[in-house]
């Protein structure tokens, strides 16, 4: 590479590791934006159980580990993992895995109580959801799911999640391989 084609940034010192704190604890960590408030019961780390299904495939029993953290600013990060168990609750394998963002709408500096999330899962499944925070109650339906062309057909979806004594619980429905909204999933998580 000839001097002149080369950026300026190459030979500026090396960067410092990322400045910024991301959190799961509302009591340390930057202050929540106040757009959080309404949500300021989900941020946490949380483990759990729940049982799955559809009218496709037998039942199942899995864990599942959510993280759900903010960085001061109007939006949390959501990072899932699920493992599906056995009758004695050991592993058996890894399954479901989904990560995206929480963003409360906010107008002239007030939150709506309307959300709009986006998941995205290793399986090429890509959702867009609008949602209403009532309460500590979150309820969400797609309003597009985008799929990459290898992965299975999800054509939408319906969640409920609610914080209930401490907990958090959610049910989660699918319209997928050619069936209508049907459940899939429901699981309590308490923190971990
Ligand atoms: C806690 C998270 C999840 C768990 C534990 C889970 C578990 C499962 C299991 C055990 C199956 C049966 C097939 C297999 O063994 O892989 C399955 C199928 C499926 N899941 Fe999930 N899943 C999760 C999340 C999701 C999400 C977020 C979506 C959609 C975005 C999804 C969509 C599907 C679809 C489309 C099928 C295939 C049904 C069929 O082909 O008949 N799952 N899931």
């Amino acid at each position: 590479m000839t001097a002149e084609m080369e950026p300026p940034w190459l030979h500026a010192p090396p960067v410092e590791p990322y400045p910024y704190q991301d959190s799961d604890d509302v009591e340390s960590g930057p202050p929540l934006h106040p757009a959080l408030a309404p949500l300021r019961a989900y941020v946490g780390r949380w483990r759990g159980r729940g049982r799955g299904g559809y009218p496709t495939i037998e039942d199942f029993d899995y864990a599942q580990e959510i993280r759900i953290s903010h960085d001061g600013r109007p939006f949390l990060a959501y990072e899932s993992r699920a493992w599906l168990l056995d009758e004695r609750s050991q592993a058996i394998r890894p399954a479901g895995r989904e990560s995206g963002w929480w963003r409360p709408v906010m107008v002239d500096g007030e939150p709506t109580g309307e959300l709009e999330v986006l998941l995205t899962t290793p399986t090429g499944i890509m959702e867009l959801h609008v949602g209403r925070v009532s309460g500590h109650q979150v309820e969400l339906a797609t309003d597009a799911v985008l799929r990459t062309t290898t992965a299975k057909e999800v054509t939408a979806g319906k969640r409920l999640y609610g914080i209930v004594e401490g907990a958090l619980l959610y049910a989660q429905e699918l319209a997928a391989v050619g069936h209508g909204l049907a459940p899939h999933l429901s699981a309590r998580l308490t923190r971990a």
